[in-house]
């Protein structure tokens, strides 16, 4: 069983801020600085190109990745990383597409839009006729049929927190035929995944969010043992190469998942990883999805008592949402300015979604409640109403 007050004291939380957006970029572990600085001082400075070797950076990608995949239910040596999720959703989609001769990419409009931009960009590479066709998320399921030949999803909606259900989607793709790909970028330390028991054939995700790998943080992927060695890896780097270092003029693939990966690894960010993962390695996942609901259903009946004003945007079954609340308000970008401004860190999604993360690492029902107030006196003052919070920042 996790303690969540001790896990609290493990990170950076800057003083006077309530921060409900690790599920965007994940705060700083107070062991972090210590290992990045071992990172480059010890390893890079003192080991230069030894480093590969003698700090273990080449192994790194392998090592990070199960680790990972003890969050996410995936088979041990099935997970690599390194590149941005943008790629590695390439890749998966890339690999999936070229084991069928079907032409539909199943989606839905919840995606998050870089998937859904790979996918048109995909579909004028392969230039065999794809169609990407993009429902409403509770209709996946009736669109799913012999014409489809990957079913790529966010399993977590980025902005409602919508969560879809991967076991059910995932049997039934497999018994038409379909081939699946999940974007567990809001999953990924935030719920529970077992993407080896669901039977899923890839799965991609991000480090920087829950897994509080710092900005720019390298992805993950996992390719379903069953195509490990048969997967074609769509950006065939010399690192994905079953001999990289003897230079061969050809390609071929590594041998499983390892063909995943592309160029030279993010050595400094790999560290950063290494430390919050030493946190994230003793988590207990069912007990966090259990803390989480907690939380979330603290604050969404402490909101609604106090903010008539906010519309519930999330599901209120807190079995199908997952880590994150979402409101609506027409105003939802200057309040939730204002909601920073007063201490309370969420963040803003077009058009008018007021978007708030729960994460028991680092969050407790005192902060909630806390967090309560400040949102209870935003609204009720209609202090977002300054001219200053109008104002739209470039990230947000
Ligand atoms: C679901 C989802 N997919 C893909 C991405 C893109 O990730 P990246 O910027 O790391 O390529 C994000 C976040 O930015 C995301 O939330
Ligand atoms: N990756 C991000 C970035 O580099 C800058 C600002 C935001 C992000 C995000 O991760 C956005 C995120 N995928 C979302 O859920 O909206």
């Amino acid at each position: 069983m996790t303690d969540f007050a001790a896990t609290k004291a493990l990170f950076h939380l800057p003083d006077g801020m309530i921060y409900l957006d690790g599920n965007s970029l994940g705060p700083l572990p107070l062991a972090t600085p210590a290992r990045v600085a071992q990172a480059v001082q010890d390893e890079w400075g003192d080991m230069l190109i030894t480093g590969w070797n003698k700090a273990g950076w080449m192994a790194q990608p392998m090592a990070l990745g199960d680790r990972i995949g003890r969050l996410i239910g995936a088979e041990a040596g099935h997970v690599t990383l390194g590149d941005t999720l943008s790629v590695k959703v390439y890749q998966a989609l890339a690999a999936a597409l070229a084991m069928t001769d079907r032409t539909v990419i199943l989606s839905d409009s919840g995606n998050f839009p870089s998937d859904l931009y790979i996918a048109e960009g995909l579909i004028r590479a392969f230039g065999r006729g794809l169609e990407l066709r993009v429902v409403d998320p509770e209709d996946v399921a009736a669109h799913i049929d012999g014409s489809v030949a990957v079913l790529m999803l966010t399993q977590v909606d980025y902005r409602t927190g919508r969560l879809h259900d991967m076991a059910a989607l995932t049997a039934q793709a497999q018994a038409a035929g379909v081939l699946t790909v999940w974007d567990l970028a809001h999953s990924a330390g935030a719920l529970p995944v077992d993407l080896a028991g669901c039977g899923a054939d890839f799965a991609v995700g991000c480090t920087y969010k829950y897994l509080n790998g710092g900005p720019g943080a390298p992805a993950f992927i996992y390719v379903a043992p069953r195509h490990a060695a048969t997967a074609d890896p769509a950006l065939q780097g010399w690192l994905g190469h079953d001999a990289p270092f003897a230079f061969e003029q050809g390609y071929r693939p590594g041998a499983g998942v390892a063909r995943m990966r592309v160029g030279t690894p993010p050595v400094i960010q790999m560290a950063a990883l290494d430390a919050s993962l030493a946190i994230w390695d003793k988590v207990d996942m069912d007990a966090l999805r259990t803390t989480s609901i907690r939380l979330s259903q603290r604050f969404i009946a402490g909101v609604e008592a106090a903010c008539p004003d906010l519309t519930l945007a999330s599901p209120r079954d807190p079995h199908a949402r997952g880590s994150q609340v979402s409101f609506r308000h027409p105003q939802g970008y200057a309040a939730m300015q204002a909601c920073i401004a007063h201490g309370v860190v969420g963040d803003f999604r077009a058009p008018d979604i007021m978007r708030f993360g729960f994460t028991p690492l680092f969050i407790d029902a005192g902060d909630v409640d806390a967090a309560v107030a400040v949102i209870a006196r935003v609204m009720g003052e209609r202090l977002w109403d300054a001219p200053r919070f109008m104002e739209r920042a470039a990230v947000t």
